[in-house]
Protein backbone atom coordinates (compact mmCIF):
# COMPACT_ATOMS: atom_id res chain seq x y z
CA UNK A 1 0.00 0.00 0.00
CA UNK A 2 1.71 3.30 -0.74
CA UNK A 3 1.76 5.60 1.87
CA UNK A 4 0.39 8.98 0.35
CA UNK A 5 2.51 11.32 2.01
CA UNK A 6 1.04 14.76 3.00
CA UNK A 7 2.15 17.68 1.43
CA UNK A 8 5.30 18.58 3.12
CA UNK A 9 5.50 22.48 3.26
CA UNK A 10 9.09 24.60 3.75
CA UNK A 11 9.21 28.29 5.10
CA UNK A 12 12.35 30.31 5.17
CA UNK A 13 12.34 32.49 7.33
CA UNK A 14 14.91 35.16 7.94
CA UNK A 15 15.53 37.38 10.59
CA UNK A 16 17.84 39.96 11.44
CA UNK A 17 19.45 38.10 13.82
CA UNK A 18 18.89 34.17 12.92
CA UNK A 19 17.47 32.53 9.87
CA UNK A 20 15.91 28.81 9.96
CA UNK A 21 14.24 26.48 7.45
CA UNK A 22 10.78 25.10 9.24
CA UNK A 23 9.20 21.77 7.25
CA UNK A 24 5.25 21.30 8.35
CA UNK A 25 2.59 18.55 7.14
CA UNK A 26 -0.88 18.35 8.58
CA UNK A 27 -1.31 15.06 10.45
CA UNK A 28 -4.65 14.49 12.10
CA UNK A 29 -6.18 17.84 11.65
CA UNK A 30 -3.24 19.67 13.13
CA UNK A 31 -0.01 21.41 11.57
CA UNK A 32 3.05 19.71 12.45
CA UNK A 33 6.18 22.02 12.39
CA UNK A 34 9.62 20.72 13.04
CA UNK A 35 12.61 22.98 12.55
CA UNK A 36 15.19 21.39 10.43
CA UNK A 37 17.67 23.84 10.01
CA UNK A 38 18.79 27.05 11.63
CA UNK A 39 21.67 29.46 10.92
CA UNK A 40 23.28 32.59 12.40
CA UNK A 41 22.20 36.13 10.72
CA UNK A 42 24.16 39.35 11.17
CA UNK A 43 25.73 42.26 9.21
CA UNK A 44 29.94 42.87 8.75
CA UNK A 45 31.34 45.92 8.42
CA UNK A 46 32.71 45.39 4.33
CA UNK A 47 33.64 48.12 1.93
CA UNK A 48 32.73 50.86 4.28
CA UNK A 49 29.23 49.89 5.12
CA UNK A 50 27.53 47.30 7.11
CA UNK A 51 26.66 44.62 4.93
CA UNK A 52 24.86 41.37 4.63
CA UNK A 53 26.77 38.30 3.46
CA UNK A 54 23.61 37.29 1.05
CA UNK A 55 25.81 34.04 -0.52
CA UNK A 56 25.89 32.48 3.12
CA UNK A 57 21.88 32.88 3.34
CA UNK A 58 21.95 31.02 0.13
CA UNK A 59 24.08 28.48 0.93
CA UNK A 60 21.96 27.80 4.03
CA UNK A 61 19.15 27.50 2.15
CA UNK A 62 20.70 24.84 0.17
CA UNK A 63 22.52 22.91 3.37
CA UNK A 64 18.51 23.16 5.12
CA UNK A 65 17.44 21.33 2.21
CA UNK A 66 19.83 18.60 1.47
CA UNK A 67 18.58 17.79 5.09
CA UNK A 68 15.00 17.75 4.61
CA UNK A 69 15.87 15.65 1.30
CA UNK A 70 18.29 13.74 3.88
CA UNK A 71 14.88 12.74 6.25
CA UNK A 72 12.99 11.66 3.63
CA UNK A 73 11.42 14.26 1.85
CA UNK A 74 11.67 14.25 -1.97
CA UNK A 75 9.44 16.79 -2.96
CA UNK A 76 8.05 19.86 -1.08
CA UNK A 77 6.98 23.60 -1.20
CA UNK A 78 8.92 26.31 -0.14
CA UNK A 79 8.01 29.88 0.32
CA UNK A 80 10.85 32.52 1.53
CA UNK A 81 10.68 35.51 4.29
CA UNK A 82 12.95 37.69 5.33
CA UNK A 83 13.21 41.43 6.67
CA UNK A 84 12.18 44.76 5.11
CA UNK A 85 13.30 47.38 3.12
CA UNK A 86 16.87 46.22 2.34
CA UNK A 87 17.72 45.10 -1.49
CA UNK A 88 20.27 43.83 -3.92
CA UNK A 89 21.33 45.23 -7.11
CA UNK A 90 21.41 43.25 -9.90
CA UNK A 91 23.50 44.15 -12.84
CA UNK A 92 23.05 43.59 -16.53
CA UNK A 93 24.64 39.99 -16.73
CA UNK A 94 21.96 38.94 -13.82
CA UNK A 95 24.91 38.88 -10.85
CA UNK A 96 24.51 40.81 -7.71
CA UNK A 97 27.02 44.13 -8.14
CA UNK A 98 28.02 43.74 -4.13
CA UNK A 99 26.93 42.58 -0.80
CA UNK A 100 23.38 44.31 0.20
CA UNK A 101 23.85 47.21 2.81
CA UNK A 102 22.16 46.62 6.05
CA UNK A 103 19.60 49.56 6.91
CA UNK A 104 21.14 50.02 10.21
CA UNK A 105 24.17 51.66 8.10
CA UNK A 106 24.78 55.14 8.90
CA UNK A 107 24.62 55.99 5.38
CA UNK A 108 21.09 57.35 5.52
CA UNK A 109 21.34 59.19 8.67
CA UNK A 110 20.49 62.87 6.78
CA UNK A 111 18.16 61.26 4.08
CA UNK A 112 14.92 61.81 5.59
CA UNK A 113 15.43 65.66 5.98
CA UNK A 114 17.15 65.99 2.77
CA UNK A 115 14.35 64.46 0.98
CA UNK A 116 11.83 65.86 2.69
CA UNK A 117 13.62 69.23 2.30
CA UNK A 118 12.35 68.64 -1.20
CA UNK A 119 9.01 66.24 -0.71
CA UNK A 120 7.45 67.61 2.12
CA UNK A 121 6.58 64.95 4.86
CA UNK A 122 2.52 64.91 4.56
CA UNK A 123 2.77 64.63 0.87
CA UNK A 124 4.45 61.81 1.07
CA UNK A 125 2.64 60.61 3.56
CA UNK A 126 -1.13 60.49 2.22
CA UNK A 127 0.51 59.37 -1.27
CA UNK A 128 2.14 56.16 0.69
CA UNK A 129 0.65 55.61 4.24
CA UNK A 130 3.95 54.46 5.05
CA UNK A 131 5.57 55.32 8.60
CA UNK A 132 9.37 57.81 8.49
CA UNK A 133 12.25 55.66 9.30
CA UNK A 134 15.23 56.79 7.69
CA UNK A 135 16.24 53.36 6.73
CA UNK A 136 13.43 52.72 4.02
CA UNK A 137 14.30 51.38 0.59
CA UNK A 138 13.29 55.29 -0.25
CA UNK A 139 16.05 57.04 1.34
CA UNK A 140 18.61 54.22 1.23
CA UNK A 141 18.19 54.73 -2.89
CA UNK A 142 18.63 58.28 -2.36
CA UNK A 143 21.72 57.89 -0.82
CA UNK A 144 22.63 55.39 -2.92
CA UNK A 145 26.03 54.93 -5.05
CA UNK A 146 25.20 57.05 -8.49
CA UNK A 147 27.21 55.00 -10.33
CA UNK A 148 25.79 51.51 -8.95
CA UNK A 149 22.67 52.56 -9.70
CA UNK A 150 23.22 53.53 -13.48
CA UNK A 151 25.02 49.57 -13.61
CA UNK A 152 21.92 48.45 -12.39
CA UNK A 153 19.44 46.15 -14.33
CA UNK A 154 17.44 45.19 -11.57
CA UNK A 155 16.46 46.28 -7.48
CA UNK A 156 15.71 43.22 -5.71
CA UNK A 157 14.41 43.20 -2.27
CA UNK A 158 15.92 40.47 -0.07
CA UNK A 159 13.40 37.86 -0.32
CA UNK A 160 12.32 38.32 -3.94
CA UNK A 161 16.45 38.53 -4.76
CA UNK A 162 16.74 35.11 -2.83
CA UNK A 163 14.38 33.47 -4.87
CA UNK A 164 15.22 34.51 -7.92
CA UNK A 165 19.03 32.81 -6.91
CA UNK A 166 16.70 30.08 -6.32
CA UNK A 167 14.42 29.78 -9.89
CA UNK A 168 15.65 32.53 -11.86
CA UNK A 169 12.68 34.30 -11.91
CA UNK A 170 12.40 37.80 -10.32
CA UNK A 171 9.18 39.51 -8.71
CA UNK A 172 8.34 41.95 -6.41
CA UNK A 173 6.01 40.75 -3.96
CA UNK A 174 3.72 43.25 -2.54
CA UNK A 175 3.98 43.10 1.18
CA UNK A 176 7.83 43.87 0.95
CA UNK A 177 7.67 46.77 -1.56
CA UNK A 178 5.29 48.36 0.34
CA UNK A 179 8.21 49.00 3.19
CA UNK A 180 9.87 50.52 0.27
CA UNK A 181 7.96 53.78 1.52
CA UNK A 182 7.72 53.89 -2.28
CA UNK A 183 4.18 52.32 -3.45
CA UNK A 184 1.11 54.60 -3.93
CA UNK A 185 -1.92 52.94 -2.12
CA UNK A 186 -4.24 54.36 -3.91
CA UNK A 187 -2.71 53.29 -7.58
CA UNK A 188 -1.06 50.03 -6.45
CA UNK A 189 2.21 51.11 -7.94
CA UNK A 190 5.88 52.48 -7.78
CA UNK A 191 4.75 56.58 -7.14
CA UNK A 192 6.30 58.24 -10.20
CA UNK A 193 7.39 61.27 -8.45
CA UNK A 194 9.15 59.26 -5.14
CA UNK A 195 10.82 57.04 -8.06
CA UNK A 196 11.94 60.28 -9.91
CA UNK A 197 13.12 61.66 -6.81
CA UNK A 198 15.65 59.10 -6.35
CA UNK A 199 16.76 58.64 -10.32
CA UNK A 200 15.07 55.13 -10.89
CA UNK A 201 13.08 53.86 -13.42
CA UNK A 202 10.04 51.44 -12.76
CA UNK A 203 11.41 48.96 -14.79
CA UNK A 204 14.15 48.67 -12.44
CA UNK A 205 11.74 46.87 -10.07
CA UNK A 206 10.74 43.64 -11.28
CA UNK A 207 6.45 42.95 -11.88
CA UNK A 208 4.34 43.43 -8.58
CA UNK A 209 2.73 40.35 -7.65
CA UNK A 210 0.37 39.60 -4.55
CA UNK A 211 1.44 37.10 -2.12
CA UNK A 212 0.57 33.44 -2.73
CA UNK A 213 1.83 33.62 -6.66
CA UNK A 214 3.82 30.56 -8.06
CA UNK A 215 7.12 31.57 -8.55
CA UNK A 216 8.88 28.31 -10.10
CA UNK A 217 10.81 25.24 -9.56
CA UNK A 218 14.32 25.73 -7.85
CA UNK A 219 16.36 25.74 -11.01
CA UNK A 220 18.38 22.30 -12.67
CA UNK A 221 21.66 23.55 -12.27
CA UNK A 222 21.01 23.66 -8.57
CA UNK A 223 19.68 19.99 -8.29
CA UNK A 224 23.02 18.94 -9.65
CA UNK A 225 25.29 21.04 -7.24
CA UNK A 226 23.37 19.93 -4.33
CA UNK A 227 21.01 16.87 -3.21
CA UNK A 228 18.26 18.89 -3.40
CA UNK A 229 14.13 18.09 -3.12
CA UNK A 230 12.21 18.92 -6.03
CA UNK A 231 11.04 22.42 -4.99
CA UNK A 232 8.11 25.07 -5.98
CA UNK A 233 8.99 28.03 -4.78
CA UNK A 234 5.72 30.08 -3.62
CA UNK A 235 6.19 33.67 -3.43
CA UNK A 236 4.43 33.45 0.06
CA UNK A 237 4.03 37.40 2.13
CA UNK A 238 7.71 38.03 1.82
CA UNK A 239 8.17 40.40 4.35
CA UNK A 240 8.82 38.62 7.34
CA UNK A 241 5.88 40.66 9.87
CA UNK A 242 3.29 40.55 7.07
CA UNK A 243 3.95 36.52 7.37
CA UNK A 244 4.06 36.75 11.14
CA UNK A 245 0.62 38.64 11.26
CA UNK A 246 -0.94 35.37 8.64
CA UNK A 247 0.56 33.23 11.50
CA UNK A 248 -0.62 35.02 14.53
CA UNK A 249 -3.80 33.47 15.82
CA UNK A 250 -5.76 36.59 16.33
CA UNK A 251 -7.69 35.95 19.67
CA UNK A 252 -10.12 38.40 20.38
CA UNK A 253 -12.77 40.45 18.97
CA UNK A 254 -10.83 43.56 18.41
CA UNK A 255 -6.99 42.47 18.66
CA UNK A 256 -3.57 43.56 18.01
CA UNK A 257 -0.53 41.42 17.11
CA UNK A 258 2.75 42.34 18.24
CA UNK A 259 5.60 40.62 16.20
CA UNK A 260 8.32 40.64 18.89
CA UNK A 261 11.81 39.53 17.38
CA UNK A 262 14.70 41.88 16.30
CA UNK A 263 11.64 43.92 16.34
CA UNK A 264 8.70 44.69 18.14
CA UNK A 265 5.91 45.36 15.69
CA UNK A 266 2.76 46.32 17.57
CA UNK A 267 -0.71 47.22 14.98
CA UNK A 268 -3.87 45.75 14.12
CA UNK A 269 -4.81 44.10 10.28
CA UNK A 270 -7.07 46.27 9.03
CA UNK A 271 -9.04 46.01 5.61
CA UNK A 272 -8.89 49.53 4.59
CA UNK A 273 -5.55 51.65 5.74
CA UNK A 274 -5.76 54.53 7.84
CA UNK A 275 -3.58 57.42 6.58
CA UNK A 276 -5.41 60.43 8.54
CA UNK A 277 -3.93 63.26 10.00
CA UNK A 278 -3.74 61.03 13.76
CA UNK A 279 -1.59 58.03 11.96
CA UNK A 280 0.72 60.74 10.14
CA UNK A 281 1.39 62.25 13.67
CA UNK A 282 2.08 59.27 15.54
CA UNK A 283 4.62 57.78 12.47
CA UNK A 284 1.82 54.81 12.31
CA UNK A 285 2.74 52.75 8.78
CA UNK A 286 0.30 51.04 6.57
CA UNK A 287 2.08 47.83 5.21
CA UNK A 288 0.92 45.76 2.76
CA UNK A 289 -0.62 42.15 4.10
CA UNK A 290 -1.44 39.20 2.61
CA UNK A 291 -5.20 39.35 0.93
CA UNK A 292 -5.64 42.61 0.64
CA UNK A 293 -5.18 43.65 4.04
CA UNK A 294 -3.21 46.90 5.16
CA UNK A 295 -0.60 46.01 8.78
CA UNK A 296 -1.32 49.12 10.67
CA UNK A 297 1.45 49.15 13.17
CA UNK A 298 4.08 50.95 14.63
CA UNK A 299 8.24 49.69 14.47
CA UNK A 300 9.40 49.47 18.18
CA UNK A 301 13.00 48.85 18.78
CA UNK A 302 12.26 45.77 20.38
CA UNK A 303 14.56 42.42 21.49
CA UNK A 304 17.14 44.07 19.00
CA UNK A 305 18.31 45.38 22.81
CA UNK A 306 18.50 42.20 24.23
CA UNK A 307 20.54 40.99 21.30
CA UNK A 308 23.17 43.40 22.21
CA UNK A 309 23.34 43.33 25.90
CA UNK A 310 23.61 39.39 24.93
CA UNK A 311 26.64 40.21 22.70
CA UNK A 312 28.36 42.02 24.95
CA UNK A 313 28.47 39.54 27.39
CA UNK A 314 30.11 37.70 25.05
CA UNK A 315 27.43 34.85 24.82
CA UNK A 316 28.14 33.95 28.81
CA UNK A 317 24.10 34.07 29.00
CA UNK A 318 20.99 32.46 27.10
CA UNK A 319 18.40 34.71 26.70
CA UNK A 320 16.27 32.51 28.93
CA UNK A 321 19.60 33.17 31.67
CA UNK A 322 19.00 36.57 30.87
CA UNK A 323 14.75 36.13 31.18
CA UNK A 324 15.75 34.59 34.49
CA UNK A 325 18.24 37.32 35.96
CA UNK A 326 15.98 40.10 35.13
CA UNK A 327 12.82 37.88 37.04
CA UNK A 328 14.90 38.80 40.26
CA UNK A 329 15.03 42.59 39.65
CA UNK A 330 12.51 44.99 40.83
CA UNK A 331 10.67 46.32 37.76
CA UNK A 332 10.58 50.31 36.39
CA UNK A 333 13.77 51.24 38.62
CA UNK A 334 14.27 53.66 35.15
CA UNK A 335 12.26 54.97 32.52
CA UNK A 336 13.95 54.45 29.03
CA UNK A 337 12.46 55.74 25.57
CA UNK A 338 13.63 52.61 24.00
CA UNK A 339 12.92 54.03 20.50
CA UNK A 340 15.50 56.99 21.32
CA UNK A 341 18.08 57.07 17.82
CA UNK A 342 20.94 56.49 20.10
CA UNK A 343 19.50 52.61 20.61
CA UNK A 344 19.37 52.22 17.11
CA UNK A 345 23.48 50.42 16.21
CA UNK A 346 25.08 51.99 19.15
CA UNK A 347 29.32 50.71 19.55
CA UNK A 348 28.33 49.36 23.22
CA UNK A 349 24.47 49.17 23.90
CA UNK A 350 25.00 48.24 27.55
CA UNK A 351 26.79 51.79 27.81
CA UNK A 352 24.25 53.56 25.82
CA UNK A 353 21.60 52.59 28.20
CA UNK A 354 23.71 53.39 31.20
CA UNK A 355 24.73 56.79 29.73
CA UNK A 356 21.24 57.68 29.12
CA UNK A 357 20.27 56.79 32.66
CA UNK A 358 23.01 58.92 33.64
CA UNK A 359 22.11 61.91 31.40
CA UNK A 360 18.48 61.81 32.73
CA UNK A 361 19.13 61.55 36.48
CA UNK A 362 17.94 58.05 37.02
CA UNK A 363 19.09 55.10 38.64
CA UNK A 364 21.81 53.14 36.41
CA UNK A 365 21.43 49.76 35.74
CA UNK A 366 24.91 47.47 36.68
CA UNK A 367 24.20 43.54 36.30
CA UNK A 368 22.86 41.25 33.82
CA UNK A 369 19.57 41.01 35.61
CA UNK A 370 19.02 44.91 36.23
CA UNK A 371 20.10 45.38 32.97
CA UNK A 372 17.94 43.15 31.05
CA UNK A 373 14.88 43.94 33.60
CA UNK A 374 15.31 47.68 32.27
CA UNK A 375 15.03 46.69 28.78
CA UNK A 376 11.81 44.06 29.65
CA UNK A 377 9.99 46.78 31.49
CA UNK A 378 10.68 49.60 29.56
CA UNK A 379 9.60 48.08 26.53
CA UNK A 380 6.71 46.83 28.25
CA UNK A 381 5.80 50.27 28.94
CA UNK A 382 6.47 51.84 25.23
CA UNK A 383 4.54 48.85 24.41
CA UNK A 384 1.32 49.46 26.67
CA UNK A 385 1.63 52.94 25.62
CA UNK A 386 1.38 52.54 22.06
CA UNK A 387 -1.66 50.59 22.53
CA UNK A 388 -3.19 53.54 24.30
CA UNK A 389 -2.62 55.41 20.91
CA UNK A 390 -4.06 52.44 18.86
CA UNK A 391 -7.44 52.94 20.83
CA UNK A 392 -7.45 56.19 20.10
CA UNK A 393 -6.47 56.47 16.46
CA UNK A 394 -8.65 53.08 15.15
CA UNK A 395 -11.87 54.87 17.59
CA UNK A 396 -11.91 51.22 19.55
CA UNK A 397 -10.47 49.61 22.31
CA UNK A 398 -8.34 46.91 21.49
CA UNK A 399 -9.26 44.50 23.88
CA UNK A 400 -6.46 41.35 23.52
CA UNK A 401 -2.85 41.57 22.36
CA UNK A 402 -1.37 38.62 20.52
CA UNK A 403 2.14 38.36 21.09
CA UNK A 404 4.02 35.83 18.65
CA UNK A 405 8.31 35.41 17.90
CA UNK A 406 10.76 34.80 20.18
CA UNK A 407 9.59 37.18 22.91
CA UNK A 408 6.45 35.66 23.18
CA UNK A 409 9.01 33.20 25.57
CA UNK A 410 9.25 36.18 27.98
CA UNK A 411 6.63 35.39 30.87
CA UNK A 412 7.96 38.76 32.66
CA UNK A 413 7.29 40.45 29.54
CA UNK A 414 4.12 39.26 28.55
CA UNK A 415 2.60 39.56 32.34
CA UNK A 416 4.05 43.27 32.33
CA UNK A 417 2.35 43.82 28.94
CA UNK A 418 -0.76 42.29 29.93
CA UNK A 419 -0.82 44.29 33.95
CA UNK A 420 -0.06 47.74 32.39
CA UNK A 421 -2.27 47.55 29.26
CA UNK A 422 -4.78 46.07 31.47
CA UNK A 423 -5.63 43.45 28.29
CA UNK A 424 -5.59 39.90 28.23
CA UNK A 425 -2.36 38.59 26.07
CA UNK A 426 -1.98 35.39 24.10
CA UNK A 427 1.40 34.63 23.78
CA UNK A 428 2.90 32.14 20.79
CA UNK A 429 3.31 30.74 18.45
CA UNK A 430 6.87 31.77 18.81
CA UNK A 431 7.68 30.39 15.24
CA UNK A 432 4.53 32.55 13.89
CA UNK A 433 6.82 34.33 11.08
CA UNK A 434 7.49 30.37 9.40
CA UNK A 435 3.64 29.29 9.83
CA UNK A 436 2.32 32.21 8.10
CA UNK A 437 4.86 31.70 5.74
CA UNK A 438 3.63 27.80 5.12
CA UNK A 439 0.06 29.07 5.61
CA UNK A 440 -0.13 31.26 2.19
CA UNK A 441 1.95 28.39 0.67
CA UNK A 442 -1.06 25.78 1.79
CA UNK A 443 -3.71 28.39 1.43
CA UNK A 444 -2.13 28.71 -2.29
CA UNK A 445 -2.75 24.46 -2.83
CA UNK A 446 -5.89 24.73 -1.40
CA UNK A 447 -4.96 22.52 1.65
CA UNK A 448 -6.03 25.25 3.66
CA UNK A 449 -9.36 27.69 2.83
CA UNK A 450 -8.50 30.99 3.59
CA UNK A 451 -6.99 32.75 6.46
CA UNK A 452 -9.70 32.68 9.15
CA UNK A 453 -9.74 28.75 8.54
CA UNK A 454 -5.29 28.96 9.23
CA UNK A 455 -5.87 30.83 12.44
CA UNK A 456 -8.59 28.40 13.61
CA UNK A 457 -5.85 25.44 12.75
CA UNK A 458 -2.98 27.54 13.82
CA UNK A 459 -4.99 27.74 17.61
CA UNK A 460 -5.52 24.03 17.15
CA UNK A 461 -2.16 22.92 16.63
CA UNK A 462 0.45 25.44 19.26
CA UNK A 463 0.19 25.78 22.19
CA UNK A 464 -0.66 30.07 23.38
CA UNK A 465 -0.55 30.72 26.65
CA UNK A 466 -2.61 33.06 28.29
CA UNK A 467 -2.13 36.40 30.38
CA UNK A 468 -4.52 37.96 32.33
CA UNK A 469 -4.10 42.12 33.82
CA UNK A 470 -2.99 41.80 37.76
CA UNK A 471 -5.43 45.27 38.09
CA UNK A 472 -3.46 47.98 39.70
CA UNK A 473 -0.32 46.39 40.56
CA UNK A 474 1.71 48.88 39.00
CA UNK A 475 -0.07 51.82 40.26
CA UNK A 476 0.27 55.05 38.21
CA UNK A 477 3.80 54.07 36.68
CA UNK A 478 2.08 54.01 32.53
CA UNK A 479 1.29 57.50 33.37
CA UNK A 480 4.11 58.08 34.98
CA UNK A 481 6.18 57.38 31.98
CA UNK A 482 3.95 59.02 29.42
CA UNK A 483 4.78 61.83 31.33
CA UNK A 484 8.31 61.21 31.00
CA UNK A 485 8.50 60.52 27.93
CA UNK A 486 7.20 63.61 27.08
CA UNK A 487 9.54 65.34 29.14
CA UNK A 488 12.35 64.22 27.30
CA UNK A 489 10.82 64.77 23.87
CA UNK A 490 10.36 68.60 24.90
CA UNK A 491 14.26 68.69 25.94
CA UNK A 492 15.27 66.87 22.67
CA UNK A 493 17.72 64.60 24.37
CA UNK A 494 20.24 64.23 22.55
CA UNK A 495 20.57 60.76 20.73
N1 LIG B 1 13.62 31.31 25.62
C1 LIG B 1 13.73 32.62 25.47
N2 LIG B 1 13.80 33.43 26.57
C2 LIG B 1 13.93 34.78 26.43
N3 LIG B 1 13.99 35.41 25.24
C3 LIG B 1 13.92 34.64 24.12
C4 LIG B 1 13.79 33.22 24.17
N4 LIG B 1 13.75 32.76 22.88
C5 LIG B 1 13.87 33.84 22.07
N5 LIG B 1 13.96 34.96 22.81
C6 LIG B 1 14.03 36.35 22.33
O1 LIG B 1 13.54 36.33 20.98
C7 LIG B 1 14.46 37.02 20.12
C8 LIG B 1 14.49 36.38 18.75
O2 LIG B 1 13.17 36.35 18.25
P1 LIG B 1 12.96 35.91 16.71
O3 LIG B 1 11.50 36.07 16.44
O4 LIG B 1 13.60 34.60 16.46
O5 LIG B 1 13.80 37.07 16.00
P2 LIG B 1 14.22 37.26 14.45
O6 LIG B 1 13.13 36.66 13.63
O7 LIG B 1 14.31 38.75 14.35
O8 LIG B 1 15.55 36.61 14.26
C9 LIG B 1 15.80 36.92 20.79
O9 LIG B 1 16.56 38.06 20.46
C10 LIG B 1 15.46 36.87 22.29
O10 LIG B 1 15.52 38.17 22.84
C1 LIG C 1 13.39 47.22 9.03
C2 LIG C 1 12.06 46.55 9.21
O1 LIG C 1 11.16 47.39 9.85
C3 LIG C 1 12.24 45.29 9.95
O2 LIG C 1 12.76 44.42 8.98
C4 LIG C 1 10.94 44.69 10.47
O3 LIG C 1 9.83 44.99 9.67
C5 LIG C 1 11.12 43.23 10.47
O4 LIG C 1 11.03 42.65 9.43
C6 LIG C 1 11.43 42.59 11.75
O5 LIG C 1 11.58 41.19 11.64
P1 LIG C 1 12.54 40.44 12.68
O6 LIG C 1 12.05 39.03 12.64
O7 LIG C 1 13.93 40.63 12.16
O8 LIG C 1 12.33 41.11 14.02
MG1 LIG D 1 11.55 37.21 12.65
Amino acid sequence: MVLLMAKAYVAVDIGASSGRLMLAEIQAGKLKLQEMHRFKNGFTRENQHDRWNVDHLVNEIFTGLEKIKAAGYDEVRLGIDTWAVDYVLVGMDGKKLQDPISYRDARTRDAIAELTSELPKDYIYKKTGIQFLDFNTLYQLYAENKADLAKTDKIMMMPDYLGYVLTGNAVTEVTNASTTQMLNLREGLFDKDLLKQVNVSQEQFPRLVESGTVLGNIRHKWQLEYNLPQTEVITVATHDTASAVVGTPGNGDHWAFLSSGTWSLLGAELNVPENGAAAFAENYTNEWGAYGTYRFLKNIMGLWIAQCVKREYNDKYSFADLAALAEKEKPFQQFIDVNAKRFENPTDMIQEIQDYCRETGQKVPNTPGAIMMAVYSNLSLFYANELAKLDQILGYAIDTLNIVGGGSNVALMNQMTSTLANIDVYAGPDEATAIGNIMVQMIAEGDVSDIASGRQLINDSFKIKRFTPETGKYGTVLQRYQDFLKFEKGKKVTN
